[in-house]
């Protein structure tokens, strides 16, 4: 039986894992779980699961959380909370599903706690990929892809030799808008954005697939789990997420993973790795869908994706920059204080006045975060 604990319960990763839990209760033991603001829902999930210990974003929440929760369940709150849920359980694995650049702190304490992690929440790795991968290097402990793209480039390399690979290729959808020009993205709803062709996710991931930032938030993901250069990482639109990225080797040879759009695959994968289940989840067939789509990225229309290579190839806190200038952009938008296109405008400003650091310790990265945040709310169209 595997002991788990997730941050971000109440999320749409959290909740897919719960569900994945729900199918297959003989296989895991849920030690913890930690909401924001939801609480009907955590309620439920706290019910339902019966951990040791949840987690709400606030000291009034926590104390609703208590009243409606049984005795055997000790509830928290806060950044200290999340971080109790993350290191102070017999978890052996912490689902990271927390939404920006918070879950950093606490996937770090469940890395030196020793636990294994299946990594939904990229932000922390494109925030501070070089403090992160030093913990998991120095605790020895396991990351798990739980991003369908990486767990696709994970399955693909298992029992290959690395130093054959020689490019890897991760898929965009293209987003909502990837039938308009760009021209076309003027006066873009919030509703519209929210629009994903293929998947269901959260709010801000959403808007990220619409601008292309997460790719670039992938694409600097991919670099720290597979210790992968940029040159060696493309990005190719792929309309419909069926082939979910492939690995080139040197003999021109690719393996690529496939299935469904279903977040509840790569989600189990990471839970049960080595060993594979069935799941709930349908099987694809190929011959019904009949054909699939292909088209070269184009860099002009989706001016994110090159600020994120540029910024990850500057490396030092300039990915952190990008990222949290990229969140509060979002969380602008979602508002209904800035225009979609004024996104890559906040972004653009935030990178072009941020003077980089190389080899950021945590302090300084969590300082330029917070910079980056202000400068970006502080921005006037
Ligand atoms: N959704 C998907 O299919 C995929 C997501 N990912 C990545 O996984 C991560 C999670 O994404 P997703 O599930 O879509 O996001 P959601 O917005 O659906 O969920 C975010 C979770 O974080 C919690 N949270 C937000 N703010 C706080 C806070 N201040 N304190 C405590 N908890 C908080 C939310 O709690 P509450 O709702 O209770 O406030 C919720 O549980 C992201 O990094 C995303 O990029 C990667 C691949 C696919
Ligand atoms: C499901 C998942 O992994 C998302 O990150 C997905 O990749 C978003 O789709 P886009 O390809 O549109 O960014
Ligand atoms: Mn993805």
């Amino acid at each position: 039986m595997k002991r788990i604990a997730i941050l971000g319960s109440t999320g749409s990763i959290g909740t897919q894992t719960l569900d994945i839990v729900q199918h297959a209760p003989e296989k895991f033991q849920v030690e913890a779980l930690s909401g924001g603001y939801n609480t009907k829902l955590l309620i439920e999930q706290a019910n339902q699961f019966k951990p040791k210990l949840v987690s709400v974003a606030t000291k009034e929440l926590a104390d609703e959380v208590l009243m409606n929760v049984s005795a055997g369940t000790k509830v928290v709150y806060g950044e200290e909370g999340l971080i109790e849920v993350a290191a102070a359980t017999d978890a052996d694995l912490v689902v990271t599903a927390l939404v920006g650049s918070q879950g950093l702190r606490p996937t770090l304490a469940a890395i030196d706690a020793g636990k294994h992690i299946g990594l939904a929440n990229k932000e922390t790795l494109v925030s501070a990929g070089h403090i992160v991968t030093e913990a998991v290097r120095k605790k020895g402990i396991a990351v798990l892809p739980i991003d369908s793209e990486h767990s696709a480039i994970y399955q693909c390399l298992n029992g290959e030799n690395r130093s054959q690979v020689s490019k890897i290729t991760i898929t965009a959808s293209g987003g909502s808008f990837r039938e308009r020009t760009r021209a076309e993205l003027e006066g873009v709803t919030v509703e519209q954005a929210l629009q994903h062709p293929n998947w269901s996710m959260g709010a801000k991931i959403t808007i990220d697939s619409a601008t292309m930032v997460n790719k670039g938030l992938e694409v600097i993901e991919a670099h720290w789990l597979f210790d992968l250069s940029y040159d060696q990482i493309d990005v190719l639109i792929h309309p419909e997420s069926v082939i979910h990225s492939y690995v080139e080797f040197v003999d021109n040879s690719i393996i690529a993973q496939l299935g469904n759009p279903d977040m509840r695959v790569p989600i189990q994968y990471a839970l049960t790795y080595p060993d594979r289940y069935t799941t709930p989840t349908k099987r694809l067939d190929l011959a019904a869908i009949g054909k699939l789509h292909f088209r070269e990225m184009d860099y002009t229309r989706y001016p994110c994706l090159r600020m994120a290579y540029e910024s990850g190839r500057q490396g030092g806190t300039t990915p952190t920059v990008f990222n949290a200038a990229n969140e509060m952009a979002v969380a602008r938008f979602l508002k209904g204080e800035i225009t979609f296109l004024q996104i890559e405008q906040v972004i653009e400003a935030a990178l072009q006045k941020h003077e980089s650091y190389s080899n950021p310790e945590l302090d300084l990265i969590h300082e330029q975060d917070q910079w980056a945040r202000s400068f970006a709310e502080s921005i006037q169209f």
